[in-house]
């Protein structure tokens, strides 16, 4: 059963590409889509504010469901729509303050253990990954492939559920097809040789979410 303790998500929260810069989240939001992450690494806070900032003003007039990651204390203070965190973010994190703003969260796992810590969390989503090989970013464990995916989502059952790693555009409706209500792409858009027309291709896929 879906009772999170963080403000919920819908079940499907379709294509949602994860970016690291304002330009990147102007160019998806005009082409329609309405699930994103603004993902920046290795900044000081003070670096990052004012990206955050225009983020998420970004996001509110659009409408769109605009996740923060890593940044929790600049999502909270400009409040965000939601927060992503892996693991070893949790370990640092001060989840009750993020649920005392009203924040969604979304937690990222790689196998049943990690499951179960985000679990215990009762985060808005929980994304599985990676599904196949990235090069974006080093990766500790093995590829899960879609087996363990599809063993994953049904354990799952209607937790909101996200897919990411490796999803090219010739892979999404494979990926879709174990019933996961989101995929989250990196290089299938910001490395495609027409990232407007990969964004079109695959929002016809994966859909904008639901309301
Ligand atoms: C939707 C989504 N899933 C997984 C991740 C990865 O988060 P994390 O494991 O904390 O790694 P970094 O992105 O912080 O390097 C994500 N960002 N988004
Ligand atoms: C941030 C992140 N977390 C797990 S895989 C990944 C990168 C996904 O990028 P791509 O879609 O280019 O494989
Ligand atoms: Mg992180």
């Amino acid at each position: 059963m879906y009772q999170p303790d963080f403000p919920p998500v819908p079940f499907r929260l379709g294509l949602y590409p994860v970016v690291d810069s304002v330009e990147w989240l102007t160019r998806l939001l005009d082409t329609g889509v309405r699930t994103l992450q603004l993902r920046i690494k290795d900044k000081r806070d003070d670096e990052v504010e004012e990206d955050v900032i225009a983020a998420i003003a970004l996001g509110r007039r659009y409408h769109a469901r605009l996740f923060i990651n890593d940044y929790w204390r600049l999502a909270i203070k400009h409040q965000a729509y939601g927060v992503h965190l892996g693991q070893e973010d949790l370990e640092t994190t001060d989840l009750s303050a993020i649920r005392a703003a009203g924040l969604r969260l979304g937690v990222s796992t790689h196998d049943d253990m990690e499951i179960n810590v985000a679990l215990a969390t009762r985060p808005s989503y929980i994304a599985l990954g990676h599904v196949f090989p990235t090069q974006t970013k080093q990766m500790p464990s093995v590829p899960q492939g879609l087996e363990q995916l599809t063993r994953h989502i049904a354990r799952l059952a209607d937790y909101p559920t996200v897919a990411i790693g490796g999803i090219s555009l010739a892979r999404t409706p494979e990926v879709l097809a174990m019933g996961v209500g989101s995929i989250a792409v990196v290089s299938a858009i910001t490395q495609a040789a027409d990232w407007r027309l990969a964004t079109e291709q695959l929002l016809a896929l994966a859909g904008v979410g639901d309301e």
